[in-house]
């Protein structure tokens, strides 16, 4: 890769105004390259790239986006271990984390190429004689993706395949703190023959290129994943533009563990939750709540399982846990654990900075016992490798507990009864529900999204996608 990153538009790799720069947080000596900013103006020329780009894509046939779709995937797929090591570079994920995200991104590429060919529409019989009534489904129009730092190829990609299939054009705004997944993804699409401004990259910051996208009208529909506060101010500014909007927001979920769990599995579905990927997912088990008679015993084997955890540099062999992405998130992590401290949490394991030779921004994973559900740890996203233990007597405390939050996104418990996991599937106020897996890690061809202020507007991936991506049109004939 280059160290200059340019902006694609229209076709063309166009200079932005300004440039940021992508550090590896795991070691701030590595500077993985300087990216481009896109100014509002080069936005704006973006979405108007994108709706010359849509006329003929909207138009193309379905075996040209067929094959565009399987390239795209097929190239993602071979190249997992260059690129997976340039996304746990720069967002600092384990090595087998990032690439497992470069080849499930190869893997949404390719579920929807198949999408294309599978889309068969409805017919009506007309209340009038001699009318015949069919019901299609067509694209929207130009379509802005905006995604998030934690999954940087990954929830773009869930976005840009049903996007393209569907026969829309793309303006895309990755999160600055990782572009080169991002432009990475946008070099392997530019090589397709795709009509010139179906498909755009404007890098760039929330507050200029991401406001300028969701206040256009130029723009069909905005699908965001990132925090609550910024989806509340795209659902406001889409609103007032009447733009489709959908959004994937954060959480706050829990793992419940019942007297009759296999505490192993319980405490190795506890660690990959709560930890992995250093706690920043929206699926991260940040709440366990573990029932009196097993808490302790709980409570000790994750203790015993943070110990022999391995903190360290993304690439290196056997590390579970990576750095934190950036300075403000571990600052932000560090405050958490004073305040849970001050409200009167225990402390069971962690709780500061890991020191390294390369700077990076590590932290121990860390564990709290003795918190409540009203304890604002428990109420507040973190986005860190922090996990609070809530003790409860039985199983309707446990499901009260975690229902009882603005959330809604996934939900899990470990138990051995049939009985108990069906009335969890039927109670729980979320998304997605785990019976006997961790909260976080999901399929790639089943709807995914939550509840609450989780999520808002149709649900993403699988066959759900066409819900959002395309608009319903009724046609009534006599012949
Ligand atoms: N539910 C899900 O599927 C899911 C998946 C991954 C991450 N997340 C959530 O994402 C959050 C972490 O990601 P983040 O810190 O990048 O989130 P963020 O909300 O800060 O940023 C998300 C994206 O929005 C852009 N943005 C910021 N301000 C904007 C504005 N005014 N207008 C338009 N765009 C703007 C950012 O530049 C970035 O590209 C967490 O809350 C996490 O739970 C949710």
């Amino acid at each position: 890769m280059t160290n200059s990153h340019p902006l694609y538009i229209n076709g063309q790799w166009v200079t932005g105004t300004k440039t940021v720069t992508n550090i590896n947080p795991s070691d701030l000596s590595d500077i993985i390259g300087e990216f481009d900013q896109a100014s509002a103006e080069q936005t704006q020329q973006a979405i108007s790239a994108a709706q010359s780009g849509f006329a003929q894509w909207s138009k193309s046939g379905l075996e040209q986006r067929y094959k565009i779709l399987m390239a795209i995937g097929d190239e993602l797929i071979a190249r997992q271990d260059e690129l997976g090591e340039l996304l746990s570079r720069e967002e600092g994920k384990p090595l087998a984390e990032g690439k497992g995200e470069v080849y499930r991104s190869g893997q949404f590429f390719h579920y929807y190429a198949a999408e294309v060919l599978r889309q068969i529409d409805e017919r009506a019989e007309s209340v009038r004689p001699g009318v015949e009534i069919d019901i299609r489904r067509e694209p929207l129009g130009v379509v802005g993706v905006i995604s998030p730092w934690n999954f940087p190829m990954a929830t773009a990609v869930w976005k840009i395949a049903p996007a393209l299939a569907f026969g829309n054009a793309v303006v895309f705004k990755p999160a600055n703190l990782v572009p080169a997944s991002a432009w990475a993804l946008t070099e392997i699409i530019s090589k397709q023959d795709l009509p010139a401004g179906t498909f755009n990259l404007v890098m760039g910051s929330g507050g200029e290129t991401g406001e300028t996208l969701i206040s256009s009208p130029g723009v069909q529909a905005i699908t965001f994943t990132g925090s609550l506060e910024v989806g509340r101010r795209v659902a406001a500014a889409t609103v007032g533009n009447l733009v489709k909007c959908q959004l994937e927001m954060g959480s706050k979920n829990a793992l419940i563990v019942l007297d009759d769990a296999d505490l192993d599995l319980a405490v190795e579905a506890a660690f990959n939750g709560a930890y992995s990927g250093s706690g920043q997912k929206c699926t991260a088990s940040s709440r366990l709540i573990v029932t009196d008679a097993v808490h302790d015993e709980f409570v000790s084997k994750l203790k015993a399982r943070l110990e022999i955890a391995k903190v360290g540099h993304a690439l290196e062999d056997g590390v579970q846990i990576g750095p934190i992405a950036d300075k403000r998130q571990l600052e932000s992590n560090l405050a958490w654990i004073e305040r849970a401290k001050a409200d009167g949490a225990t402390l069971a394991y962690g709780g500061s900075r890991v020191e390294a030779e390369n700077d990076g921004y590590y932290m121990a994973p860390t564990l709290f016992t003795g918190t409540t559900n009203t304890m604002a740890i428990n109420r507040d996203e973190i986005f860190g490798p922090i996990a609070c233990v809530i003790r409860v007597p039985d199983y309707e405390t446990a499901l009260a507990t975690l229902n009882d939050t603005q959330y809604g996104l996934t939900a899990g418990i470990i138990t051995n009864s049939l009985k108990i996991a069906s009335d969890f599937k039927a109670r729980a106020q979320t998304g997605c529900v785990m019976v006997n897996l961790p909260t976080a890690g999901t399929d790639y061809h089943v709807p995914f999204g939550g509840r609450k202020n989780s999520s808002f507007g149709p649900r993403e991936q699988g066959q759900y996608a066409r819900e959002f991506y395309t608009v319903v049109k009724t046609c009534y004939v006599r012949a």
